[in-house]
């Protein structure tokens, strides 16, 4: 029998020990062009260890619930941030680190509009848009070595919605 995982919505305190939930909500942090845009400044925690910043898009198959969840993956060198092109929501997925693999993971289902910035060495699922198209910017580490460690389930999970 496999474990199930339950999506529930994205929420920035939820997401927070996993990374920075990107979205515009609340009073802006600035508001420029004459008036007529607000900037919500500075809301990502970025690190590329040893290497530069690479902005790269992402044309990703959608995907499918409930969902096998077999591997999850960490970047030790560098954050990861996926920014979608479209309004569509998208599924994110997160563990805590156990001793050098994933924990028990959680998932996430975006509202319209949000993006995520995961934080350096953090466990995640691959990029699963839920729609297509699943266009998104990848913001992430450009450098050497492979910056990736994957772990694959011996018990995969399902991931549903609730
Ligand atoms: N491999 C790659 O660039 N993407 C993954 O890291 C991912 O998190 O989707
Ligand atoms: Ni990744």
């Amino acid at each position: 029998m496999r474990q199930t995982i339950q999506i529930q919505p994205m929420t920035a305190t939820a997401f927070a020990p996993f990374g920075d939930l990107l979205e515009v909500s609340g009073t802006p942090d600035k508001i420029i062009n004459q008036g007529l845009c607000g900037r919500f400044h500075d809301r990502a925690r970025l690190d590329f260890h040893e290497g530069r910043a690479g902005i790269s898009l992402f044309n990703a198959e959608t995907r499918s619930l409930p969902l096998t969840l077999d591997m999850m993956e960490r970047h030790p060198d560098g954050s990861q941030a996926f920014l979608p092109m479209t309004e569509h929501p998208f599924l994110v997925i997160v563990a805590p680190d156990a001793g050098g693999k994933p924990g028990l993971p959680l998932a996430f289902r975006t509202a319209p509009g949000q993006g995520v910035n995961y934080h350096r060495n953090v466990w995640h699922g691959v990029l699963t848009p839920l729609q297509s198209p699943g266009l998104f910017a990848v913001v992430d580490r450009i450098g050497e070595g492979p910056n990736l460690q994957e772990y694959w389930f011996d018990h995969p999970y399902v991931v549903q919605d609730q």
